[in-house]
């Protein structure tokens, strides 16, 4: 008998690095990004149905049904495939939207593979990541499940190895528009690009976080309380500050200590996406 039901992780992502090199005809950046997973993130329960419907069962505040990712993400493979099968969906959302940490592309990323799974389709991870980059330009790093250096609009994907540090993520309570950032006028569009991986030391800036420290005060906050422990950086277009440390003692010391002000967590590094050690699992 096959199975019917399935519940699957959907972690987030940091971008350890962000250049941005240029910005394309269609407006779209050329970037390059390390990308690198978090044990931490949402979980996904899906039940298989017969009569071809999809249906999520939690409501987002703000996202009406038919926008969300999970979704969109659901109508696109059920339309490629030509699946008649249909899905119920239910999510226990903890990842904050628009904190840069990548939970709408991990959300969909996660449905595609386990409807791949569910309905039995056979697709391989090239052709789901295809069709992930029509959802978004992270959806493929989630499809594929292993840390990677990107570039293009994020889609040319190369593993990469980087140090599994314990990170304390904080969550400033702003929500940023990565469409605002990236049209800003003040955003520098000129780094030059890194030939040679792993990613030189060095090259950790993320070349976002000045425009975004500038509108959002909540940002430059977080930066700065963060900054006198470690490193703080930003990932992807915010608004989430994050800092790596040796150990979840000493990760958790720190978090303790800003989370009195702060919202944030503390999570494990990892270059292998908890979703695929639980698909990996389930073979
Ligand atoms: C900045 C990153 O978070 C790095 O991980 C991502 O590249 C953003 O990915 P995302 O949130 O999935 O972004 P999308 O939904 O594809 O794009 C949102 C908007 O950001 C801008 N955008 C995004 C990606 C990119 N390489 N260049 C852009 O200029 C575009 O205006 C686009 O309309
Ligand atoms: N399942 C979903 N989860 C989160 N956001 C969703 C979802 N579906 C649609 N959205 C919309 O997408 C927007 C961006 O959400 P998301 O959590 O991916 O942002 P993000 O963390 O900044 O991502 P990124 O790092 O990819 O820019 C949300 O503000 C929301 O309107």
């Amino acid at each position: 008998m096959s199975v019917q039901t399935l519940t699957l992780p959907s972690p987030a992502k940091l971008n350890l690095m962000l250049h941005i090199l240029g910005r394309r005809e269609d407006g779209y950046h050329e970037l390059q990004t390390l990308f690198q997973f978090l044990d931490y993130g949402d979980e996904l329960t899906f039940a298989v149905r017969d009569d071809g419907v999809i249906k999520l069962h939690t409501d987002f505040e703000g996202v009406p049904h038919d926008s969300n990712l999970i979704v969109k993400a659901a109508k696109k493979l059920q339309e490629h495939s030509g699946c008649t099968l249909g899905i119920d969906i239910w999510i226990d959302k903890i990842l904050p939207m628009g904190g840069g940490i990548g939970g709408g592309s991990s959300n969909a990323a996660t449905t595609l593979l386990g409807l791949n799974h569910l309905w039995q389709l056979g697709w391989d991870d090239d052709r789901l990541a295809a069709l992930g980059l029509t959802l978004g330009a992270d959806v493929p790093v989630f499809v594929r499940g292993h840390a990677a250096f990107a570039e293009g609009v994020g889609e040319k994907l190369s593993p990469e190895y980087p140090e599994e540090p314990w990170y304390v993520v904080l969550v400033p309570q702003v929500s940023v528009s990565t469409a605002e950032i990236f049209s800003d006028p003040l955003l520098t569009r000129n780094s030059p690009p890194i030939k040679v991986r792993p990613v030189p030391k060095g090259n950790s800036r993320n070349d976002c976080l000045p425009v975004v420290a500038r509108r959002y005060p909540e940002v430059r906050n977080a930066l700065n309380l963060l900054g006198k422990f470690t490193e703080a950086k930003l990932t992807g277009t915010g608004s989430c500050v994050f800092g790596g440390f040796p150990s979840k003692a000493e990760a958790d010391k720190v978090s303790a200590l800003l989370t009195e002000t702060l919202t944030g967590f503390v999570a494990k590094g990892s270059n292998v996406s908890m979703l695929h050690r639980k698909l990996q699992s389930l073979l």
